[in-house]
């Protein structure tokens, strides 16, 4: 499996995503609909996800996506190789039309995202993490490396926008955390990535599809995915309930 020679065709295919996504946010109406979760889809998730299950089918890999069909345990239990897709996060950001959404396409294998792609439509950016390789940004059609920071003191974090819990309050001051930031979506992970934070601590519930293709692109560059709100354990994929428990990012 040549990853880098994958991430560029998963790139391409998010960006085709992301055209579907904003042809919609231009629109009056977003087709907003509630899920029987409770949470909010749009036509862009649908377009989205149409965009990405085409793109992806060349590829010889099952895709787990948010927007398509129900899958159980039994039915991916002995996946060792498949695409994790989250084809528009931050659905309530798209809707509140701050721009703060994004399109991830994430390869795991093994359990691990080895590939993520995760591409903003409104920034027309883009961030790719390949395993053993390193992590890019993408801006105005140029790819510059990444890499995770670790400051001394005065550590930044980010947090979730709409989904932000007291329970986080207590880690963020055992990491020395001065200053936070409120982001939404995926794009916590890529602050992460490129510098800009060194910590993001979630302990509400997101599911394996919010986290896949950001824990690649931080990985990529240097930073870690835990389980929890220790260093104890690596956070896995493919479990039987697709729904994560809590989680620490760190930039080292
Ligand atoms: N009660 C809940 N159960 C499962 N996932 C939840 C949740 N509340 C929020 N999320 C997840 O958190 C994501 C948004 O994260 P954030 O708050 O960091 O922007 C949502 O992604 P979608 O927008 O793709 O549905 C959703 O999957
Ligand atoms: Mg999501």
């Amino acid at each position: 499996m040549n990853l880098e020679q994958l991430s560029e065709d998963c790139m391409t295919i998010a960006i085709e995503a992301g055209h579907a996504i904003l042809e919609i946010y231009k629109q009056d109406d977003l087709g907003v609909e509630i899920k029987s979760d409770d949470s909010p889809l749009t036509l862009a998730d649908k377009a989205s996800h149409e965009v990405i299950m085409k793109g992806l089918l060349e590829f010889d890999y099952p895709i787990l996506s948010e927007e398509g069909k129900e899958m159980s345990y039994d039915e991916r239990k002995d996946w060792t190789t498949y695409w994790c897709v989250d084809p528009l996060d931050g659905t309530k950001e798209f809707i509140n039309r701050n721009g703060e959404f994004t399109v991830n396409i994430a390869l795991i294998s093994d359990g691990k995202p080895v590939l993520g792609v995760i591409y903003v439509p409104v920034k027309d950016t883009i961030y790719i993490g390949v395993d053993g390789v390193g992590a890019k940004k993408g801006e105005d059609g140029i790819l510059d490396p990444i890499k995770v920071k670790w400051r001394d003191d005065n550590r930044i974090a980010v947090r979730s926008k709409s989904h932000a819990n007291p329970a986080e309050e207590e880690i963020l001051e055992k990491y020395n955390v001065t200053d936070a930031m409120s982001v939404g979506s995926s794009l916590k992970f890529c602050m992460v990535a490129e510098g800009k934070a060194d910590v993001y601590y979630r302990h509400g519930p997101t599911m394996e599809w919010d986290t896949a293709a950001g824990q690649a692109v931080v990985e990529a560059a240097g930073g870690t995915v835990y389980k929890g709100n220790t260093e104890d354990e690596l956070f896995k994929y493919n479990k039987e309930n697709l729904l994560n428990g809590s989680f620490l990012v760190l930039g080292k």
